[in-house]
């Protein structure tokens, strides 16, 4: 059960807190494509995620801003465009909207544009910027939005208004708030004494999975890996990276070593959803590294949190970890969350031509400790 400030038994244990639901919802019109009214300082802006943006769509969006609307980009978005001055996000105004390479961008073809450079005037974007940005990193959309001052005869549109704050405070307040749904035993061909556990929760409300392998000592510290969704790895074994090995080899070591804990947290794409991740893909076959990748479709290196991963363990009684990576940041998160990392072993994945560009990226971009010699090769394969 949920506590709530207001008790049970109240109407309001009901609802919870405003703030949430407000943005909560908000996410939801965005991910359905449907603009969202954004109220700051008591100003209001319209917001639409640029995902969606035909035409007739921008025409409408330019009628209810007054003639106002801008595209707002990020400033990794403008790095990649060749226009690094910028810490923060900028827009490009309505008069260039109708412009071909706007167009284009609008469009989102990244194609035609990385490496081309952005040569339009950037203005200073709408006060509330930032949070539309956020709300549609939250959404999984790209982080481009359409926006503009709400016009005074809009003022009847049927969409929803989202404070700001509610926006920019969601993650802080959503993010470690987890709880148990659910759990059993499952048997794993590696491990057959497991227990999957079932949390929801976090950032997106999604359902986040802990996997107890073996019968691991919590007065002892546990060997733990976090492991973000990685579909085509995990599941389809995809020579692009190195997650599918990582996966099976570390829950193979928990097994052999007598107990561990495996997350498996909903963080496809580093967070940016498997839609993003195939983005990013598309423009790594032309070329970029998956970092490079990210960023000309407007994302931060990194844009993953795991302070909502150490609340899991917490809940779940381990204070003390062995952890099994080789990403620096997933250690300091969980320190900086008040666990105690005691140890830390290596997760290797296997390398070969498909996945060691990406692997070398990881090491060179992010400071991951890889040792690409020392990493087994991927047999060759007997087809395709
Ligand atoms: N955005 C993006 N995500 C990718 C790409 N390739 C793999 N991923 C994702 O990267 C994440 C890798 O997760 P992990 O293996 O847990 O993390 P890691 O940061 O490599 O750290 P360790 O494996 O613990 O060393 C998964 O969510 C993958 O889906 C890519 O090119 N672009
Ligand atoms: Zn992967």
């Amino acid at each position: 059960m949920t506590n709530s400030a207001a008790g049970e038994g109240t109407i309001a244990s009901l609802f919870g807190d405003s703030s949430l639901t407000e943005a909560e919802r908000a996410i939801a019109e965005m991910r359905a494509g449907r603009p969202v009214i954004l109220a700051q300082a008591g100003r209001l802006f319209l917001v639409a995620s640029a995902e969606f943006a035909d035409a007739g769509r921008l025409a409408a969006l330019n009628e209810l801003t007054g003639g106002a609307l801008q595209l707002v980009l990020t400033p990794a978005r403008l790095r990649a465009l060749g226009r690094p001055e910028w810490a923060q996000p900028m827009a490009i105004p309505a008069s260039e909207l109708a412009s071909a390479r706007v167009q284009a961008l609008i469009a989102q073809d990244m194609s035609g544009l990385a490496g081309n450079g952005l040569d339009e005037d950037l203005v200073e974007p709408d006060q509330s910027a930032a949070a539309a940005l956020q709300l549609a990193t939250l959404a999984l959309m790209l982080p481009a939005v359409l926006m503009g001052p709400l016009a005074p005869a809009a003022l009847t549109l049927p969409a929803l208004t989202v404070r700001a704050e509610a926006i920019t405070g969601f993650g802080e307040d959503r993010a470690t708030r987890v709880e148990i749904v659910s759990r059993a035993p499952v048997p794993l061909l590696t491990a057959r004494n497991c227990e999957f556990v079932v949390f929801r929760g976090g950032e997106g409300m999604r359902e986040q999975v802990a996997v107890i392998v073996g019968t691991p000592d919590p007065a002892r510290p546990v060997l733990v890996r976090l492991h973000s969704a990685c579909l085509t790895g995990d599941l389809f074994g995809s020579l692009r990276c190195d997650c599918g090995d990582q996966l099976r080899t570390t829950v193979a070591s928990m097994a052999k070593a007598g107990g561990g804990v495996l997350l498996y947290l909903d963080q496809e794409g580093r967070g940016n959803g498997i839609a993003n991740k195939m983005r990013a893909y598309r423009l790594q076959s032309d070329g970029l590294d998956t970092y490079e990748a990210d960023e000309t479709l407007g994302f931060d290196l990194d844009g993953r949190r795991f302070d909502f991963a150490a609340a899991m363990l917490r809940q779940l009684g381990f204070e003390r970890v062995v952890l099994m990576t080789n990403n620096p940041e997933k250690i300091a998160a969980l320190t900086r969350a008040g666990l105690q990392v005691s140890g830390v072993e290596r997760a290797h994945g296997r390398r070969g031509d498909d996945n060691i560009r990406y692997l070398a990226a990881k090491r060179d971009r992010a400071g991951h400790f890889l040792d690409l010699d020392a990493l087994d090769h991927h047999a060759p394969t007997s087809c395709g």
